[in-house]
């Protein structure tokens, strides 16, 4: 099979072969960072240049796709296979990568591997002084994952050593804990989902992740629509456009209607003006500004708490969320009225006072998240003429905060007009 596609100037052609007996990539010739453009990604589709809804962007065979299938066939298999307790698919995967990785040229996927990033931008991978710049629930999610990925690595020494007859230098230097970090972030920025298949000689963990080469060139857009999954049918992964595409532009795909944070957080980047973008409001600054001496306050927490309100409270391009505004009424209920939370739940309106205050406390939150927001990028502006060599990790909180102010302008706009109501 041969793909077909431009380079980022749309200039010069660039073929990909994937041979189909060894399942290899016998020719590929472009750099890191390389998008898929809409000149063609097969040869039939290089006949028509623009995409039309519904059409197939590309479908990649299941023998070019590199699972733990092609891990348990490859010559680790053996070792796999041995080892007790059976091995993580994630493990198994990553295990794949730093090994073929570490044979270079003698590797078949070497094309392959030379076009993935030689370093990722996800939170696990910044230094901890970048770390301590992100909003808060993001830099508790940060440190969840570094814990994650450094258990991992602790976890799997012992399964490392057991490699040790198939390698001449000391697996130590080659599963090293920045090399299976590599392979972690390629897997989680990269992975296709696949139905989960459950195989012995490997752990219970679900196994849905397959690497695709050149079809995870495909770069995120929020406002596209795919449909991408195995066809069980054709053997094959395919991605179909909802979209319309033109020639030359940039062919993008939605990896799933995630805000900013979470794309930051696995994928390791911020998307501009992104329609599913969000502040969060934690349960510390949801009170910050309800009067201190409520009786009922405790009470009200409880309910909030078991009702499923005190998480995912947000404000957004169109204001603050529903649950946020519904948290916030229950939360300034007067307390005669405090009998009537139920109806707050169910979106009923109480009174004018309570429909009011809600909105004015939502004011002062979003105000406070504007100061805030307003101070961290300046603490990373002045991070950013300090240290030189953290400039593009520092860039990227900087466009998450960025987009976050742009959020919060949007919804104090809002809030104003809804204000007005009552005045
Ligand atoms: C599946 S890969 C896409 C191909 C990638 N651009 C490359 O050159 O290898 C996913 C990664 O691409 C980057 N990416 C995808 N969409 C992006 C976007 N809209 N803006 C910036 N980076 C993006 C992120 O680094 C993400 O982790």
């Amino acid at each position: 099979m041969i793909f077909l596609c431009t380079d980022q100037n749309g200039v010069s052609y660039v073929f990909l072969f994937l041979h189909r007996h060894s399942n290899s990539l016998i020719s590929l010739s472009f750099p890191h960072s390389f998008c898929l453009f809409a000149i063609g990604s097969t040869i039939s589709w290089h006949k028509k240049v623009q995409k039309q809804e519904g059409q197939m962007i590309i479908s990649l065979p299941e023998s070019c796709l590199l699972t733990t299938d092609t891990v348990i066939r490859s010559y680790l298999g053996a070792y796999i296979t041995k080892w007790k307790p059976p091995p993580s698919p994630l493990l198994a995967l990553c295990t794949f990568l730093v090994s073929e990785k570490h044979a270079g040229d003698r590797s078949l996927w070497k094309p392959y591997l030379e076009i993935l990033p030689k370093a990722y931008t996800c939170p696990v991978c910044l230094e901890p002084e970048v770390v301590n710049l992100l909003p808060k629930s993001l830099k508790a999610k940060a440190e969840e994952q570094r814990a994650h990925v450094q258990e991992f690595f602790a976890s799997s020494r012992d399964f490392f050593s057991s490699l040790q007859p198939l390698f001449v230098e000391a697996v130590d230097s080659i599963f090293s804990y920045s090399a299976l970090l590599w392979a972690w972030c390629t897997v989680n920025t990269r992975a296709v989902y696949l139905r989960p298949r459950q195989r012995e000689c490997l752990s219970a963990e679900p196994d849905t992740c397959a690497l695709a080469p050149y079809l995870d060139l495909l770069n995120h857009s929020p406002r596209v629509q795919v449909k991408a999954a195995f066809n069980e049918e054709t053997h094959s992964y395919e991605i179909r456009t909802t979209s319309r595409w033109r020639k030359h532009e940039e062919v993008f795909i939605c990896y799933g209607p995630h805000d900013n944070q979470r794309l930051f957080l696995e994928y390791g980047f911020v998307s501009v003006h992104n329609p599913y973008a969000c502040v969060y409001v934690s349960r510390e600054i949801l009170v910050k500004y309800l009067p201190s001496r409520d009786k009922q306050m405790d009470k009200k927490i409880s309910i909030l708490k078991d009702h499923g309100y005190i998480e995912n409270l947000t404000f957004g391009w169109d204001g603050p969320s529903w649950r946020l505004l519904t948290a916030l009424k229950l939360l300034c209920l007067e307390a005669e009225k405090f009998t009537c939370w139920k109806k707050v739940l169910l979106g009923e309106v109480i009174s004018d006072t309570n429909e009011k205050t809600s909105l004015d406390i939502a004011q002062k939150i979003c105000y406070y998240f504007m100061e805030e927001t307003n101070a961290m990028l300046q603490k990373v502006s002045h991070m950013k003429d300090e240290k030189e060599a953290l400039i593009n990790q520092l860039t990227l909180v900087e466009s998450l905060w960025t987009e976050e102010l742009k959020i919060l302008r949007a919804s104090a706009k809002t809030l104003h007009s809804l204000q007005t109501a009552f005045t």
